[in-house]
């Protein structure tokens, strides 16, 4: 890691607060899903995620994960999606809800959704806890959205710097220093 500084940019008081918010809107929503709803948490970033919007949706449903792998140099990173870890269950006439920690390019939903329509869902929506728009390069169809962000580099909350920080149960927001 360079060096940096870190300052909170969104407190864990506010993170819980709109989590419960989220989930009751969703449970809402979901109501006659008849059990049928699925949490697709993309890995490794949406992990604290997942747990904390998972407990606040009253509305039975199962949970499972994936991981989608950005891969290329630099200039390209983010345009190829891989899986690198399927999911464990079959999601045909399932509502899917994807739980992801931050979209910034859309490269990576955009590239799952399309992968997962494949399997013929009943429905599919994303649910992401960060948002950042203005770094948008693929238009995705976002329906829940914790919080929209400026373009800050931003860790905690299960989001990483070099794979550091993905604990610390607030957003804060990296600095890089020159040295
Ligand atoms: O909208 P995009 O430009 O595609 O970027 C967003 C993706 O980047 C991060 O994942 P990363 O590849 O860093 O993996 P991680 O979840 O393991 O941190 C984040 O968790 C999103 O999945
Ligand atoms: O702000 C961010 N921080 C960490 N990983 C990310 N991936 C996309 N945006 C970010």
């Amino acid at each position: 890691m360079k060096k940096h500084t870190l300052e909170t940019m969104i407190s864990a008081e506010e993170i819980q607060t709109r989590i419960k918010a989220l989930g009751q809107q969703i449970s809402q929503d979901y109501a006659n899903s008849q059990n049928e709803l699925i949490l697709v948490g993309l890995l490794r970033g949406s992990f604290i995620f997942m747990a904390d919007l998972s407990r606040s949706i009253t509305v039975g449903h199962e949970v499972d994960f994936m991981t989608a792998s950005s891969y290329g140099n630099a200039v390209v990173s983010n345009r190829d999606v891989k899986i690198l870890k399927d999911l464990d269950e079959d999601i045909r006439d399932k509502d899917v809800l994807i739980v992801e920690d931050i979209i910034d390019t859309g490269n990576t939903l955009s590239k799952v959704m399309a992968i997962l329509k494949l399997r013929h869902p009943r429905s599919i929506e994303i649910c992401t806890l960060l948002d950042k728009p203005s770094r948008r390069e693929v238009a995705v169809p976002v329906k829940y959205i914790g919080f929209s962000i400026p373009d800050e580099f931003v860790v905690g909350y299960g989001i990483d710097y070099a794979q550091h920080y993905r604990h610390l149960p607030y957003i804060g927001h990296v600095t890089l220093l020159e040295s």
